[in-house]
């Protein structure tokens, strides 16, 4: 057999989907098989998952492929798993599940967000972190079970994310990873857990939840033959612990390429924005905002400021429309309204209405974080319509990436892009002219799962270092520069600067509406 024929399986366990997907080892995607996730939302604010189903379907998905690839067993050389990031995946004696696990989405822990973030230590923490706190994390998450759930923390033996959970299961060992470990828990310039961050969570007497850390791109572990036989795979096959899926879909979609550091944004549920660098780069902001999230490559990181909600916006407005649709008796499906967006928003003219994108019950994370915030248009008139509301919310997602890239420093040079939004023209012209640079979208279809791919590749020794694995597996596929139009990037100045104005302006307004929500009566 020669080596072109070996396989790399990528997992990445994300909030829609989750998916398997096989490389060989030079980087060609051979096959996908994915299964739709499942969580439950609440009136209190609580995204849950169940973490048995989230392992069966993890395991469904690999034996799909399996069917797809032949001999996929035999020719399996590591599997690598990423998945959603923060949250609260907690097990127990016997490495069961101590309850279903708490999703990023869930917006519970912001009455402890405010506390922990209005507290002495809280500078400390973010120098140390280079994260601001919000209610995605699990910091804030166990902070907030220990003030008002311990019980669930007394059962617990460990706190796991979503990955480290399906690791577990893989091969049965407890550990998370540096990225998750240091923007949650540590330093990202050690990588490794850091006391006094543990400490500015209220965290001390809960140390002994924290797993142990491992580098995937170092250091991998067996499949066991129980996993192995759920799977469809070997035992013995060896697995990678991967970093956070927001890093690794940045490092498919070409973060860093040619050895150089440079912007990407992932246009997915959530719009994540990330800059490489060298850690003694990185400009931690007075606000306290954003993620430094390291990237499996020595001494390098990314400092990311992510919006909470992307395309859930698009979403949500397909969806206000797909509701009248039905009603008028001329039911749309949601593929068919996606696959018009274009088209709408050729139909208007460019403008001047704004959209905050806030859409998510969580409120925003990025560049400010306000559990309260929520979406609206400003600057509507009796002229608009439906066409020009879509446009307003594409190009919201352009004024909020830009938002996002102002509270890191300059904007980019170029941009490079991914997520399944950005194979809309209209949104690739929007975020261009937004940030007034050349944009480029990478054809590599499956970002987060080839990221992870790459770091087994490392791990398993089919590269010396992950710059090698790059120009294989990413750089062929960054497509061509597609530049901005300067009289589109002009009026994205103006509407930027009117962006920035009603979103400040509007933060009381959100504080009150939060609170006639909360006095509402039920049913009322
Ligand atoms: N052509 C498009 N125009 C605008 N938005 C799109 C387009 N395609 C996808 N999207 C947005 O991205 C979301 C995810 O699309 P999907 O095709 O499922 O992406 P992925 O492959 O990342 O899962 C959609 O629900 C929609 O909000
Ligand atoms: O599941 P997706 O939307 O790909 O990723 C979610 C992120 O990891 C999450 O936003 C981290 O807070």
């Amino acid at each position: 057999m020669t080596s072109t024929e070996k396989i790399i399986i990528g997992i990445d366990a994300g909030t829609s989907v989750i998916k398997a997907v096989a490389f060989d080892l030079s980087g060609r995607q051979i096959a996908t098989a994915s299964v739709r996730n499942r969580y439950t939302t609440g009136d209190d604010g609580s995204a849950t998952q169940s973490l048995d189903q989230t392992w069966l379907d993890c395991a469904s998905a690999l034996r799909g492929l399996g069917e797809k690839v032949p001999d996929l067993a035999s020719r399996t050389a590591a599997i690598a798993v990423t998945g959603q990031g923060d949250g609260t995946w907690l097990v127990g004696r016997g490495n069961m599940p101590v309850a279903d696990a708490w999703l990023w989405l869930d917006a519970r822990a912001a009455p402890t967000v405010t506390a922990l973030a209005g507290g002495a230590q809280n500078r400390a923490r973010f120098e140390a972190t280079g994260t601001g706190l919000n209610t995605c994390q699990q910091g804030a998450q166990l902070a907030h079970m220990d003030r008002f759930a311990p019980d669930l923390l007394d059962r617990a033996e460990a706190a796991l994310h979503c990955k480290d959970w399906l690791y577990l299961n893989l091969t049965g060992l407890r550990a998370t990873d540096p990225s998750e470990a240091s923007f949650t828990f540590g330093n990202f310039r050690t990588r490794q857990y850091d006391a006094v961050v543990i400490e500015a969570l209220g965290l001390d007497h809960r140390r002994g939840l924290l797993p142990e850390i491992i580098d995937g791109s170092e250091t991998t572990h067996p499949l066991t033959s129980e996993a192995a036989k759920a799977c469809g795979l070997l035992a013995g096959t060896p697995v990678c612990l991967g970093y956070v899926d927001m890093v690794m879909t940045a490092l498919g979609a070409g973060v860093r390429s040619g050895a150089r550091n440079a912007a990407c944004s992932t246009i997915g549920s959530t719009g994540v924005h990330l800059r490489a660098k060298s850690v003694a780069d990185v400009q931690l902001n007075r606000e306290g905002t954003g993620y430094v999230i390291a990237l499996p490559i020595p001494g390098i990181v990314t400092q990311v400021q992510t919006n909470m909600g992307a395309t859930i916006n698009i979403d949500w407005i397909i969806d206000v429309a797909a509701y009248l649709m039905a009603e008028a008796g001329k039911p749309a499906s949601h593929a068919d309204l996606i696959a018009r967006i274009d088209g709408w928003f050729a139909e208007s003219r460019p403008g001047a209405v704004l959209y905050h994108p806030y859409i998510s019950e969580a409120g925003e994370r990025g560049p400010f974080v306000n559990a309260n915030a929520r979406a609206g248009f400003t600057g509507l008139s009796m002229r608009h319509g439906f066409p020009d509301l879509l446009r307003s919310v594409v190009e919201g997602l352009g004024l909020a990436t830009r938002d996002c890239y102002a509270a890191m420093g300059a904007m980019p040079e170029e941009l490079r892009v991914t997520g399944g939004a950005t194979r809309s023209v209209a949104l690739r012209r929007s975020l261009s002219a937004a940030v007034n640079a050349p944009i480029r979208q990478s054809r590599r279809e499956e970002t987060g799962a080839a990221g992870v791919a790459m770091m087994a590749a490392v791990a398993v020794g089919v590269y010396s270092s992950m710059d090698d694995c790059i120009a294989d597996w990413v750089t062929p596929l960054l497509g061509d520069p597609e530049t901005p139009d300067a009289s589109e990037a002009h009026r994205f100045d103006r509407l930027f600067s009117a962006y920035t104005d009603v979103r400040q302006a509007m933060a009381p307004a959100w504080d009150k509406l939060a609170e006639a929500a909360t006095t509402s009566p039920v049913g009322a």
